[in-house]
């Protein structure tokens, strides 16, 4: 096989709780993380040696320190693999905007090497694998919906929002997650999920409880720095979004919706405002080798 493409989406968080902290400074984390149908594609292709990334974006790094690279090496050097990659990446998910862009690249080259070089690895080895790359690596190779606890990578598969509308707004900024996660206090947050509420939410498919009880502890963090996140929820809110919150440590800000008029109304007046902005749909599956 010399070619293969891949379809990797980005992710939501309903709700993150910090709990705690490792001794390596890792937080210990309550979340419930949810896929959108917003997706990068990416290429693999087999050449003789080495890796190269390619990308249609300038935000994206196309030496060493792209995870998509990382990814790549961690397999060759595992395996023992002689054959090298030109991993190509056409850009849909916004960058450093805390729906876990990098991640789900990281995700789709695990999955399509492991198919490519006939590895037999099963997922739960593949997400294994993922979690030396990132925390959140191990939930884009499983998709769907799921509660993360420790760092992100302990999962619980559950059911998520089915065919849900979801308005995501990303501002030009650009937040680093390490520097979010650094400058949160943990002992002084005043507000804080209730994740057993919002899986019984999720549950019994009370869309719009889930999304009055939708919770982010890192919100404050990254709003007390950039106002537009505030601003863009005030927005979403006005245009009878059900509930609106940051994703991840951000910036991107997303609004729940019943109603396609409203949303659309809505994406249209942020799209003036923000380029990033796209109606999506939440999905099911995770990364999806195209045939
Ligand atoms: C906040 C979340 C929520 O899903 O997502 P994003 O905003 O990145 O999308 C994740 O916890 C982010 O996961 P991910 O972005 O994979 O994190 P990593 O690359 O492993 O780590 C980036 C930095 O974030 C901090 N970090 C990350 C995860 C975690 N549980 N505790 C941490 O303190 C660490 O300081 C680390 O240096
Ligand atoms: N394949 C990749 N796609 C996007 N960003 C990448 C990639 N590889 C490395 N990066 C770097 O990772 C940083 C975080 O990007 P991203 O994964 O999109 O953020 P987040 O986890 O907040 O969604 C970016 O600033 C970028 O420099």
């Amino acid at each position: 096989m010399e070619s293969l493409n891949l379809k990797c989406r980005a992710k939501i968080n309903l709700s993150i709780d910090v709990l705690g902290k490792r001794a390596d400074n890792y937080h210990l984390v309550e979340m419930i993380m949810q896929t959108i149908d917003l997706y990068d594609n990416v290429n693999i292709e087999e050449i003789d040696s080495g890796i190269i990334i390619d990308s249609d974006n300038e935000y994206v790094p196309t030496d060493s320190s792209n995870i998509a690279y990382k990814a790549a090496d961690l397999i060759k050097r595992k395996f023992n693999i002689n054959k090298g990659v030109k991993i190509s990446i056409n850009k849909n998910i916004p960058v450093a905007a805390g729906l876990a862009g990098g991640s789900t690249n990281a995700a789709a080259v695990l999955v399509g090497l492991n198919k490519m070089w006939d590895l037999k690895l099963t997922e739960d080895n593949l997400m294994e694998l993922g979690l030396q790359l990132g925390a959140d690596v191990p939930f884009c190779i499983l998709g769907g919906a799921a509660v993360a606890e420790g760092i992100g990578e302990k999962l619980t598969r559950i059911e998520g929002l089915e065919s849900v509308k979801i308005l995501i707004c990303k501002p030009d900024i650009l937040v680093s997650t390490k520097w979010v996660y650094e400058n949160l206090d943990i002992n002084g947050l005043s507000k804080r999920p209730n994740t057993k509420n919002i899986l019984n939410n999720l549950k019994e498919n009370d869309v719009q409880a889930l999304a009055k009880n939708m919770c982010n502890v890192l919100e404050s963090v990254t709003e007390n720095e950039y106002t537009q996140i505030k601003e863009i929820k005030k927005k979403m809110i006005e245009h009878h979004a059900l509930g609106s919150m940051m994703s991840g440590s951000g910036p991107t800000v997303f609004g729940i919706f019943d109603n396609l008029d409203c949303a659309q109304k809505a994406k249209e007046e942020l799209k003036q405002l923000y380029k990033q902005t796209y109606l999506v749909n939440t999905y099911k599956g995770g990364i999806e080798i195209e045939g």
